[in-house]
Parts: structure tokens; C-alpha cells; sequence
């Protein structure tokens, strides 16, 4: 007798839906792409034109340099928003209490960067800032028609000529033990711009929170891209794009006594740039730097 179809699990049938890895150069990666992008926040790119040797090398020498004496001469400046911020400065995500365990460098454009060390940071930051272009472009075509009628201009004009876009270098620390017990690599948060280039990291830990209330590891071998929508991109399309809640898990057993690096690029419009009826850049961008605590209140 032919056995009866088994049913299918509740927990397919209510899944939410999964971040795609996607081949950069496939005919198909645009509309793939903003499909993930609609569904998660997040899609994941493989064969991207980032140069990972580069990476590598940016690794090498911010990790040392960002856990050495020499950041005292570049620390962070809340005028121009740049400069390094340690472990005990870190920032609190909105609606958290304690502080991530990470430290930082933030460059823009004509900004600080650390004299002794090579170019090699600002070389990526070009590629990255190319492909965010690319990517941006690829948003505005496969948009749906919801979020493209939102839109107070086109988003590749937002960006034309902005030097607002950030790179910011992190290393989270190998854990000593003595961590306050709620604090996270980076605890639960979005991103405030409009899309984030990120390398995946060598170290796990990076989790998105799925509409089903669950975190999942964002698939990340080496050598792949993740990109995320930020909330000026949700708030560009009239919340079309989710800007969707991550954050790096606490390590634990042997990845503990690691550090951990990572580079995103935040893709920022120019300040003037309208984003929605209530909002320009420059004025969401400061509600939220406050919120942070990298401005002050
Ligand atoms: O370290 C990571 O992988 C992600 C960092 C992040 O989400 C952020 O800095 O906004
Ligand atoms: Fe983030």
C-alpha cells in the first residue's frame, strides 16, 4: 500500500523566508538580489569585484593597530564624527543598556586615517563604494512600484557627490571573562543608512532576526559579500524595504580567545537630501547619532 504523503512540518510552511547567496555576475543577481533584499534585509554575494587579498591585508594591520597606544592620537571627534572609539566608549544600540564590546575607526571621505598604516583600507573603501553604487542602481530598477513612487528622487541621485558615506573598521576583542552578562559583540540593531557593504567576517556571529522572531546566521564563507537595507532606505520607500534587526552574537568555547574584524561600508545620501515628508538625511541621521550616543543629546 502506498504510504500517505507526510504532511508538511509547521515549520516549513511558517518559515520565514531565507537570505539568498547570490552569484554576482548572473543575469539574474539584480532581481534576486532586491527580492532578498524585500524578503530579509539582507542578501549575501558571491564572485563580487572586491578584492579579498585586500581585505586580508586590511585585517593584518588594523588588528594590531586598533588594539595598540597608537589609536590616542587619532580618537573619535564628535564634530566630524571620525577617529577611533574604544571598548569603554563603544556604543549602546537604541533601547539596549549595556555596551557592545567592540572597538572602532570611522573614515570619511578627506577625513583621519592613521598615517603608519598602508592605503590599503582606503583602496577597499573605493571598490566598496563602486559596488554600493552598483547595488543602489540595481534597488531603484527592481524596485516595486510601491517603494519607486515613494521614492522624493531617485536613490542614485541621493548618493551623487555625497561624502557621507562611512567606513567603519571594528575588532571585537577576545573575551577576558569579567564581560557584564547581557553585552554582545554588537547587540541588536539596524543600520542607519541606506545599504551596508559588509565582507564577511573570518569569525562567526553575525545574526539576523527573522519576521518569525528567531535569529539566523547570515551565510557568510570567506570571500563573500553580505548587503543589508538600512532605515533610510526603509524610510525612503515608505517601509517597503525592511531595515532589518541584527546583531554579532557573544562568542563562546574557543572563538572566545579570538578577536574578531569586520568592515562595513554605510552608503549615506548627501545631508540635504529629502527622504520622506518628516525627514531629510541630515536630520534622521542626527535623531539617531543621539540615540547612539555619538552625539551629544
Ligand atoms: O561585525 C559585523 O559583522 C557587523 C557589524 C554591524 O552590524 C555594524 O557595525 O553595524
Ligand atoms: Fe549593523
Amino acid at each position: 500500500m502506498p504510504r500517505p504523503p507526510s504532511p508538511v512540518p509547521t515549520e516549513l510552511s511558517t518559515a520565514a523566508p531565507q537570505v539568498a547567496v547570490i552569484d554576482w555576475r548572473a543575469a539574474d543577481a539584480p532581481a534576486r538580489f532586491v527580492h532578498s533584499l524585500l524578503h530579509t534585509g539582507f542578501a549575501v554575494l558571491t564572485h563580487h569585484p572586491i578584492d579579498t587579498a585586500l581585505l586580508r591585508r586590511i585585517e593584518a594591520e588594523w588588528d594590531p593597530w586598533l588594539a595598540s597606544p597608537a589609536v590616542d592620537n587619532c580618537r573619535f571627534d564628535p564634530l566630524t564624527q571620525d577617529g577611533y572609539v574604544g571598548p569603554e566608549r563603544s556604543e549602546t544600540a537604541k533601547g539596549q543598556t549595556e555596551k557592545d564590546l567592540k572597538a572602532f575607526f570611522h573614515h570619511y571621505p578627506g577625513g583621519r586615517y592613521p598615517q603608519e598604516l598602508s592605503d590599503a583600507a582606503l583602496r577597499y573603501r573605493a571598490q566598496a563604494e563602486a559596488l554600493a553604487a552598483q547595488l543602489l542602481d540595481w534597488v531603484q530598477t527592481h524596485a516595486p512600484e510601491a517603494a519607486r513612487r515613494s521614492f522624493p528622487q531617485p536613490l542614485p541621485e541621493m548618493i551623487a557627490g555625497s561624502r557621507q558615506t562611512l567606513l567603519r573598521i571594528l575588532r571585537y576583542p577576545p573575551l577576558r571573562g569579567d564581560e557584564p552578562a547581557g553585552a554582545m559583540r554588537a547587540a541588536a540593531h539596524e543600520d542607519i543608512n541606506l545599504l551596508t557593504v559588509l565582507p564577511a567576517a573570518r569569525e562567526p556571529g553575525l545574526q539576523v532576526l527573522g519576521r518569525d522572531g528567531l535569529w539566523r546566521d547570515v551565510p557568510g564563507d570567506a570571500g563573500w559579500l553580505v548587503i543589508n537595507t538600512g532605515d533610510m532606505l526603509q524610510e525612503a520607500s515608505g517601509g517597503v524595504f525592511p531595515s532589518t534587526t541584527h546583531r554579532v552574537a557573544r562568542p563562546v568555547g574557543e572563538a572566545a580567545r579570538r578577536a574578531r574584524m569586520a568592515m562595513p561600508l554605510f552608503l549615506h545620501p548627501r545631508p540635504e537630501v529629502r527622504l520622506s515628508a518628516r525627514h531629510t538625511a541630515a536630520s534622521y541621521l542626527d535623531e539617531r547619532l543621539r540615540e547612539l550616543g555619538l552625539r551629544a543629546p
